[in-house]
């Protein structure tokens, strides 16, 4: 396929006017060329000939629409201006392509240079600013969305995962070991970023990639693309919300990297729903297919005192003659609510973990706006519960080699590391009692969730219930501070061996070092 949607050019056969013909105007002997681009500010498709100068037709993309009438043959409608005004009237253009490729190529191009325009919030005629009406938009605030992609937009960030080669490394390994599910196949990678899914699809075989990415960053990924000679005919790079691209064909199989810190914070699994619902053939293949997240109760005893310590500063009566006391409560919930981001010693699990499957391939995209998962443990030991540990896994169902992706404790450590949920009112139980509870995500706007946990145990006649109510947009990135732990406290030990370890081999420069990112992580959130 050639890879003409790339350009802001095209050269058709013919164009002529359904109400009255231009032929006097173009030559029949000299090819019309179609043109898009932004000369006035508005997205515009121009038509004209090298030698016609000043004879040129331009069309205002955003009060255009094309109909295919063959397959090779479209139509162009378009509003008349006036003095920058609606004259109420339409002209038709019937255009003639060489063949179909080039009219599925147009179409696509079309429908991107008018996405692109609207989604860059660029000026209508009349001055206002467009207010695209996409899935996306009606679910996020624009301001979260604004700092979101340009989180994205930047090569750092993008490095940052990139470097995460327990991340990237089992990516290249499923598609390549799966190359049967690629060859010859439409892929879509869904949020491309740099644009390394799509070149991992490549190599596999792929017949064609296209690579939608709504950030600055497909600028970058067009450029590394352009610069790696055999895979970019089979690759375009499409810049756009996957909620509002068009692409002229469907995908065999959609590969694409939504995770964020316990699998759902940034929301972009619901793009990943969408894309599918949009773009895939019927039972086609998804890369990854399946995400579980995984729940444990926890004993960190360290964990507990160094969160609820942060709050003693605001119990000074006299701090430059002010009395700090009055938000003392506030700072103390405060801390509560920021879910602790770090890599934890497994031996911290007080009771096998339980998990919640979310099946990509078949749940529908407002399922993800609230997970309510009911809890259920059979402690092993005698202790205190300082609150729930969470991790995740995604399948890669290939047809040859199924592999997962895993971030959990023990496991080599991810730049997504774990998350625990503390409660600020820790529980005794004994072993073999049953704890009992509910974890509820509830998606807001900025995307993200709120987290409503609960967890009950029973002692002799009395019930205790303990609940949190935390943000995960505003996590507390904990795994760079190593703490050293007393020995009266042994498990924490290796819990800091592993970060002191971690920490070291990046000194050595043996490991990559990885960043919190949004999805990632840190510096969104704190933006
Ligand atoms: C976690 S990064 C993964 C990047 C790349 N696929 C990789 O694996 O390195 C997610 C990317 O998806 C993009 N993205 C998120 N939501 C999107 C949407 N609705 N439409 C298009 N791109 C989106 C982000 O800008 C970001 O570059």
């Amino acid at each position: 396929m050639e890879v003409t949607v790339k350009e802001n050019e095209f050269v058709v056969l013919s164009i002529s006017e359904v109400s009255s013909s231009l032929s006097t105007s173009f030559s029949k002997s000299e090819p019309v060329f179609a043109r898009f681009g932004s000369g006035s500010g508005a997205p515009e498709l121009r038509f004209g000939q090298e030698s016609q100068s000043g004879a040129d037709i331009v069309i205002n993309l955003r009060a255009s629409q094309l109909f295919r009438l063959g397959s090779a043959e479209s139509l162009c409608i378009s509003e008349v201006f006036e003095d920058n005004k609606e004259t109420g009237y339409s002209r038709g253009i019937s255009i003639q392509f060489k063949n179909e490729e080039e009219s599925r190529a147009f179409h696509c191009a079309f429908e991107q240079w008018k996405t692109e325009m609207v989604v860059q919030g660029s000026p209508l005629p009349n001055g206002a600013v467009s207010t695209s009406t996409s899935k996306f938009d009606e679910k996020i605030e624009a301001s979260s969305a604004k700092m979101y992609f340009h989180y994205y937009g930047q090569l750092l960030h993008q490095q940052n995962m990139l470097q995460d080669f327990v991340r990237t490394g089992t990516y290249y390994a499923a598609v390549i070991e799966n190359r049967a599910d690629f060859l010859g196949r439409v892929v879509v990678d869904v949020g491309a970023g740099s644009g390394i899914l799509s070149l991992f699809a490549a190599q596999a075989g792929a017949k064609h990639v296209y690579a939608i990415e709504a950030s600055e960053m497909a600028e970058y990924a067009k450029k590394l693309i352009a610069g790696n000679p055999l895979l970019n005919e089979r690759i375009t790079v499409i810049k756009g919300k996957v909620e509002e691209v068009e692409l002229p064909v469907k995908a065999d199989i959609l590969i694409s990297e939504p995770m964020g810190t316990l699998l759902v914070n940034e929301r972009m699994l619901e793009s990943y729903v969408i894309a599918r619902d949009r773009f895939l053939v019927p039972n086609g293949k998804m890369f990854p297919a399946v995400g579980r997240i995984h729940m444990a109760p926890f004993s960190d005893e360290y964990l507990y005192m160094e969160i609820a310590n942060k709050a003693i500063f605001w119990q000074q009566q006299s701090y430059f003659g002010v009395d700090l006391t009055p938000l003392q409560r506030s700072a103390y919930e405060g801390y509560f609510s920021q879910p602790v981001v770090d890599a934890f010693d497994p031996r911290l699990l007080v009771a096998p973990a339980i998990s919640h499957v979310i099946n990509f391939t078949s749940i529908k995209e407002e399922d993800l706006y609230e997970i309510e998962i009911p809890l259920k443990f059979a402690c092993s030991v005698s202790t205190r519960i300082h609150g729930l540990a969470c991790w995740f896994d995604v399948l890669f169902n290939g047809s040859t080699v199924p592999r997962w992706l895993t971030t959990a404790p023990g496991a080599p450590t991810t730049h997504w590391y774990q998350l625990r949920c503390v409660l600020s009112q820790p529980l005794y139980v004994m072993p073999g009692q049953e704890i009992t509870g509910h974890f509820r995500l509830v998606a807001h706007k900025a995307q993200s969730y709120t987290i409503y946990l609960t967890l009950s145990a029973t002692v002799g006649d009395m019930l205790q219930t303990s609940s949190g109510k935390l943000d995960l947009k505003e996590p507390y990135y904990r795994m760079s501070q190593p703490q050293a732990y007393s020995s009266a406290q042994e498990p924490n030990q290796l819990l800091q061996t592993q970060d002191v370890l971690t920490q070291s081999w990046v000194e050595d420069g043996l490991v990559p070092v990885q960043q919190p990112s949004p999805n990632h992580g840190a510096e969104l959130h704190s933006l």
